[in-house]
């Protein structure tokens, strides 16, 4: 299923496409931006109608923020381990893969969409990050870029389209690419990739303001920027538009800007023939390398466990050559279980508070998270962007538990008011609006037993939560994915149950198989690091660089920068890493 009119021929590049097109040969569009998403269960009936939000015996299924408010409430629990850089990453590799982006017209008129509470709200528009609810009419054309969708021509009129009965056909829109390409630093498109650079020595457009150096200024501040107050402070412009969601999310985009013009300025350096094209081809491609290593071996055995990622071929911790295991069969679409229910758990993860650290770790401001959504300039003052990094690195992130912060479950995206949004009840909602196939499908899927009542549950569950969900839904059947997912209890050696573990494990393996310019891929020479290039970068690939590298006087930290500092992993000068030897790219012809 795409949603392309016209087909398109490919020819064999040295380097991705910025809408991810073409990466899959036979396939152009698997992966590629503003393609649906793909899914593990289907939820629909036959003419595409999604079941929910209706239970197996068609009742309306309960309200999410009552939802929310009996099994995700507020309780404070620390990780002693990880650290916030956890949980931010973990955003940074959502913003890399998936954007239920926005509405399109139907009949002119803005598809409506549920706020948090499942009331419609007048127009989605409202919130910056409501879904699309596409819903495709007779001779459907998403008149926004004037590509048909064929496979879904029928028609609606608007009265249907009411996602709280949700019996109008629907599907959503995966904005971005789903490869990790670090298209929210290139952008999803050339045209997009195109503004975004300088033109000159392969570097990517910054500013220098405030002692700084910073991300391309947003045009038009009060709108990109809704948590700004005056039309001249700092907003900022990226591959992707929630760039400015929050403090944290914008630092790590900071970083990997920044990355991308250190390296670039390298490989002048070495190769002063090279023209702007090339440094700029390759420095992207080396950037890519570089955080597909760390998102692989560093971050993600943290979440997954390592070994059931060796286990499920995910990662090769002691190969010295290539991986040659790209499978042109798989496509690397994003999963909707993923994007909507699985991957969202981590919202768990987020701290309400944020601390400012000095290079001495001595914390020095404390802020709160609703207060500065949308609003970046706090990196541009008071030491602001080294001291929300060193925060992330020092700070330990709230641990992996059902519990939720309420600056995420109340005041979500407040701005000036006294309350704001619940993002676990938006979780919830977003899932039905997106038809993912419900709690015990999945388990079925993932081959785990299939529980026939509530108290089979129990095997997996507390008491209380079996109690609680007993109280919620009639019959076990009805449990959506998001809920029954999100109280299991964990694996041991991972920060997940094990519906939600399947499905990550499934997520990953088809973005790193599905990708034919994986940087392990050594089949096709044109493509491929020379064994070099692939072994510095397994050994010089790091968070903690990344953080040395690119803060503004970061000179010191912990080697494992996921993990707090503690005697095992104790502060160290940054010039005590290992690093990319980039001199390996160097040009002899
Ligand atoms: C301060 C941190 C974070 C905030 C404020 C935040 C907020 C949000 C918001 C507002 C949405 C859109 C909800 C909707 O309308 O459907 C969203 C989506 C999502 N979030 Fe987060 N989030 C944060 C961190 C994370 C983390 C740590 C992860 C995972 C490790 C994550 C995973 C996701 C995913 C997978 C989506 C769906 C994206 C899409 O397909 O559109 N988020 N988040
Ligand atoms: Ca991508």
């Amino acid at each position: 299923m795409s949603c392309r009119s016209t087909p398109i021929t490919c020819k064999k590049d040295r380097y991705r496409s910025f809408d991810g097109t073409c990466n899959n040969l036979e396939n152009p569009f698997w992966g590629a931006a503003k393609e649906p998403y793909a899914e593990l269960v289907n939820n629909s009936y036959a003419d595409g109608v999604h079941k929910f939000p209706e239970t197996s015996n068609n009742e309306q299924l309960p309200n999410p923020r009552a939802i929310s408010l009996l099994v995700f409430p507020d309780k404070n629990i620390i990780d002693y381990k990880w650290n916030l850089n956890t949980m931010q990453w973990g955003q940074i590799i959502t913003h890399d893969m998936s954007f239920s982006g926005r509405t399109t017209l139907i009949n002119n008129n803005p598809v409506t969409c549920c706020d948090s509470e499942g009331q419609l709200t007048s127009e989605s528009g409202n919130n910056p990050f409501c879904a699309p609810i596409i819903i495709p009419e007779n001779d459907f054309v998403n008149k926004a870029d004037g590509r048909e969708c064929m496979e879904f021509v029928r028609t609606v009129s608007t009265k249907d389209i009411d996602c709280t009965s949700s019996k109008s056909p629907s599907f959503p829109i995966n904005e971005v690419t789903s490869y990790l390409d670090l298209s929210l630093t290139y952008g999803n498109s050339k045209k997009q990739a195109d503004s975004l650079r300088e033109g000159r020595g392969g570097r990517l457009k910054v500013i220098k303001r405030n002692g700084g150096t910073w991300p391309p200024q947003a045009a038009n501040v009060l709108q990109i920027c809704s948590g700004a107050t005056t039309a001249d402070e700092p907003c900022y412009v990226a591959g992707d538009a929630r760039v400015n969601q929050n403090p944290q999310l914008t630092v790590l985009q900071v970083i990997l800007l920044k990355e991308h013009n250190r390296i670039a300025d390298a490989l002048s350096d070495i190769n002063k023939h090279w023209d702007d094209e090339k440094i700029y081809l390759i420095a992207r491609r080396i950037n890519i390398a570089i955080n597909l290593y760390i998102h692989y071996y560093e971050f993600l055995p943290i979440l997954l466990g390592e070994e059931n990622m060796v286990k499920n071929k995910l990662i090769y911790p002691n190969a010295k050559g290539y991986v040659n295991d790209y499978n042109p069969k798989v496509n690397a679409a994003v999963l909707k279980e993923f994007a909507t229910a699985a991957f969202r758990y981590f919202h768990t993860l987020i701290r309400g508070q944020l601390r400012l650290y000095t290079e001495h770790r001595f914390p020095y401001q404390s802020i709160r998270l609703s207060d500065w959504m949308n609003k970046p300039s706090i990196l541009e003052k008071n030491n602001g962007y080294d001291g929300l990094a060193i925060g992330l690195s020092f700070q330990p992130q709230d641990k992996s538990d059902q519990y939720f912060d309420l600056e995420v479950t109340q005041y979500l995206f407040k701005g000036n008011q006294t309350l704001g949004m619940d993002l676990r009840a938006i979780d919830i909602q977003r899932a039905r609006d997106h038809g993912v196939g419900n709690y015990i499908d999945l388990r079925s899927y993932c081959g785990l037993s299939i529980p026939k009542t509530f108290n089979d549950l129990c095997d997996y569950m507390s008491i209380k939560n079996v109690q609680a969900l007993k109280s919620i839904y009639k019959r076990v059947e009805d449990i959506e994915l998001t809920v029954g997912g999100s109280l299991e209890k964990h694996v041991p050696g991972t920060l997940v149950g094990p519906t939600f573990l399947c499905i990550l494990l499934r997520q990953f393996y088809i973005t790193r198989v599905g990708d034919r310019y994986f940087y392990e891929n050594g089949e096709d020479k044109e493509i491929a690091f020379t064994l070099e290039q692939l072994e510095t970068i397994r050994k010089g690939s790091s968070m903690a660089r990344l953080f040395c590298d690119n803060g503004i006087n970061i000179k010191k930290m912990q080697k494992k920068a996921f993990e707090l500092v503690s005697p095992w992993n104790p502060i160290v000068p940054c010039d005590q890493l290992p690093f990319v030897n980039l001199t390996l790219w160097k040009d002899i012809k």
